[in-house]
């Protein structure tokens, strides 16, 4: 074979993590202690073995913990494989960990030059990118602000137009749509198709099948860290459609037998599957709580949490129309998504804004509101304060986080006092197969003509 035609060669990699049963025999381990091997070893990789050809668009899919992070981050270097052997030729650019370099004290500006140098531009080549870095990221005259203070979009629009300024020859993109909104998204769509113009190669992961087809030359589906088919993204993308399908079935026969079990016993199962939280499955009563006890109901599972005042927001519940705290509901279930929040440090409490935003797992915003853009305003402020919004979803059968947000809207941008992305999770089940994103209320009339 010709190495030189090729941009990535993978050759038999496996990758075995070490497993301890607890961090004491890590550290006897290292220490040498007992002289014994206190560890099991994970195949996360088992002799994963393919190419890329310059100018490929190459996808990569599978469920979680199928290996992707695991091979990439061997493709890019930042860990070795335990067996097998890695060639990559020409200049990686990745944006699996948007911002990661970044310094959150820097301004936007002084972070694109902090960038470029660890890609090993000169200060000149940096020059002379630095207004299409800027243009392209479309954040004004923040660029000049620290980059602590953006929104998570605002920051996730700079790292991207970071990383694909850079002239790069690979280029890795991680589920690149959940950047941005629709107009920033289309624009990175047009990069990278002339990226492939260009003949730059590119490794796409993620789990839109959508553009696995349309985007991708090639689609590798990974499976308990082998590849389990490789070859045209149509079939590729169809048979692996089929394999989660199967497995979502076997999830919802298990929920099934759940409701079968509750009718017969009058036991919530469904609740209890779901948290372990003594709470569940009581009508947690937010107003009669203490701040401290409410406090501990936040959780720290989520994504993202950051803003100018973390902190104030003190709890996050979801709810079924009884009160009753849940995480799994039909679509035409009222959902009652409570914040208790202390909004004593607002000054301008006409200008601030609660908001929520409902997203799938691609992070796509599905549901929007804010108390702001409803036209609701808060008086005074309080220690405790509550907002519940009760909606009815109509969304269609999948799994789905909560952001929260508290906003100050004194300006045209958003600025935000906390946002957290992964607030909180949730499903929603169905006898009903739906297709689509939502299953919206529909008349139907069969008329006939003679
Ligand atoms: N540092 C680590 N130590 C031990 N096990 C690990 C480590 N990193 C990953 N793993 C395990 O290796 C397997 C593959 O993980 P990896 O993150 O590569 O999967 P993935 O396909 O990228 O998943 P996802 O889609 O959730 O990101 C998983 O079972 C994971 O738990």
């Amino acid at each position: 074979m010709n190495n030189l035609e090729y941009k990535i060669v993978v050759s038999n990699v496996s990758k075995s993590y070490k497993m301890y049963n607890n961090p004491i025999d890590k550290m006897k381990e290292g220490l040498s202690l007992t002289g014994k091997n206190l560890h099991t070893n994970f195949w996360a990789l088992k002799n994963v073995d393919f190419q890329v050809e310059r100018g490929e668009i190459l996808g990569i899919m599978g469920r979680n913990g199928a290996g992707k992070s695991t091979l990439l981050k061997i493709i890019t270097g930042v860990l070795r494989p335990t067996y097998g052997e890695v060639l990559v030729e020409g200049r990686i650019s990745s944006l699996l960990e948007l911002g990661a370099g970044f310094n959150m004290e820097y301004s936007g500006i002084e972070n694109i030059y902090f960038y470029g140098m660890l890609m090993k531009l000169t200060r000149e080549q940096i020059d002379d990118r630095l207004q299409e870095i800027i243009d392209f990221a479309e954040i004004g005259d923040y660029v000049n602000q620290p980059v602590k203070t953006y929104s998570s979009g605002m920051f996730a629009r700079l790292a991207f137009s970071c990383a694909i300024n850079v002239e790069p020859d690979i280029l890795i993109v991680d589920e690149i749509l959940s950047v941005g909104d629709m107009r920033f998204q289309s624009k990175c769509f047009n990069k990278f198709k002339e990226f492939k113009k260009k003949g730059v190669t590119i490794l796409y992961v993620g789990h839109d099948v959508g553009l696995m087809k349309t985007f991708c030359d090639s689609t590798i589906w990974m499976n308990n860290g082998e590849i389990e088919m490789t070859g045209d993204p149509a079939y590729v993308v169809s048979k692996y459609t089929e394999f989660m399908y199967l497995d979502d079935i076997s999830e919802f026969t298990t929920y099934k037998m759940f409701q079968k079990d509750e009718k017969k016993t009058g036991v919530n199962n469904r609740e209890l599957m779901n948290s372990g939280d003594e709470t569940t499955n009581k009508k947690f009563n937010l107003k009669n709580e203490s701040v401290e006890k409410i406090e501990e109901k936040i959780g720290n599972n989520s994504i993202t949490h950051w803003g100018t005042h973390v902190g104030m927001v003190k709890c996050v519940m979801l709810a079924d129309g009884n009160d009753i705290e849940k995480t799994y509901f039909s679509p035409e279930d009222i959902i009652k998504i409570k914040v208790v929040f202390d909004s004593t440090a607002i000054e301008n409490l006409k200008k601030f804004s609660v908001a929520f935003s409902i997203k799938n797992k691609e992070g796509t915003d599905l549901i929007v509101k804010s108390t702001y853009d409803e036209e609701i305003y808060f008086n005074s402020p309080k220690k405790k304060q509550f907002v519940t919004f009760s909606l009815v979803t109509h969304l269609a059968v999948g799994e789905y986080y909560l952001v929260i947000a508290l906003e100050d809207r004194k300006n045209p941008a958003i600025m935000y006092y906390e946002y957290i992305e992964g607030a909180k999770y949730f499903k929603i089940y169905s006898d009903k197969k739906i297709f689509g994103i939502v299953d919206m209320k529909t008349d139907i009339k069969i008329e006939s003509m003679e």
